[in-house]
């Protein structure tokens, strides 16, 4: 597929999508969110992508929403700048694949939101990470009041968007917000390898992980317990699961096809 403002390759089952406004820090302007949501869709719908991967070109991961935009919205359309970003913020956190958001620099504002979307986040140590919309005189308006508290808890969520403070990749890293951080030298080869890793799982499996973990976190606990001893049921349906157990019977690598 065409695009202008991002770039996608396919390696392996790999699918990379790298945000490419590197003069304006990869801000997310409406061409790129529109863009980025067809990407995913092109990611999520092609059967031999398994993982699909966020970057950004140059020193930003993605700068947040894009400013410039901001003084032509009236309050309405405040609210559908803000719906719109979130519908596609959600849409990446619902994609039945894995997520991984290489963050190489900075990702600010609705660029770290965009981060949150994803199911895992690996780090540059050099990266700076911060929700500065407080400096606008706003707030969080892609998902992050939510997702960032879910993820670092409250107090800690509080503090970075009312200080709107930048984290090194090593302090996110201390607060739970990234996964893991390596030297920006490093961070194209740790995401690849942890990529392919869980590339070879089943894709069966990690749809009905992703499911549960995300439905569940939404619902008491008693009602996310219960989803997952239902999907566990589901997934002695799967010819994966049939693969799997006898791989570890006939004492073999397991050939997973997501079927
Ligand atoms: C969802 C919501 C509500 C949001 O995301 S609100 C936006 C939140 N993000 C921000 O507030 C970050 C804004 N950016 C910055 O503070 C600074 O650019 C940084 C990230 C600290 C980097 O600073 P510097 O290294 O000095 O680079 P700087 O010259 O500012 O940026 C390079 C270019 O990108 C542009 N740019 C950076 N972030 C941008 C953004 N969010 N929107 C539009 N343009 C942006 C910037 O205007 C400049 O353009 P130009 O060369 O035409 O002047």
């Amino acid at each position: 597929m065409e695009y202008e403002t991002l770039e996608t390759k396919k390696e392996g089952n790999l699918f990379w999508i790298t945000l490419n406004r590197p003069d304006k820090l990869n801000a997310l302007n409406s061409k790129l969110l529109e863009e980025l949501n067809r990407a995913v869709s092109e990611g999520e719908s092609d059967p031999e992508v398994r993982v699909i991967i966020i970057t950004g070109k140059g020193k930003a991961f993605c700068a947040g929403a894009d400013i410039t935009q901001f003084n032509q919205l009236s309050p309405t359309d405040a609210w559908r700048f803000s719906k719109r970003g979130r519908e596609v913020m959600d849409k990446i956190e619902s994609l039945s694949k894995p997520t991984i958001a290489m963050i190489n620099g900075y990702a600010l504002g609705g660029g770290l939101e965009l981060a949150l979307s994803c199911d895992i986040r690996i780090a540059a140590e050099e990266a700076q990470l911060g929700l500065p919309e407080i400096n606008l005189g706003i707030y969080p308006g892609y998902g992050g009041t939510q997702r960032l508290t879910r993820i670092v808890g409250k107090g800690r969520a509080l503090e970075i968007m009312m200080t709107g403070d930048r984290l090194s990749g090593k302090d996110a890293e201390r607060y739970g917000l990234v996964n893991r951080v390596t030297p920006l030298s490093n961070l194209e080869q740790e995401t690849r390898k942890l990529a392919e890793k869980i590339a070879r799982k089943s894709p069966v499996s990690l749809a009905l992980i992703k499911e549960v973990v995300n439905k569940g976190l939404d619902s008491p606990l008693a009602s996310g317990l219960s989803l997952e001893s239902i999907g566990w049921g589901v997934i002695f349906s799967t010819e994966d699961k049939k693969e799997g157990v006898n791989a570890f019977l006939e004492k073999r690598e397991p050939n997973f096809k997501g079927k």
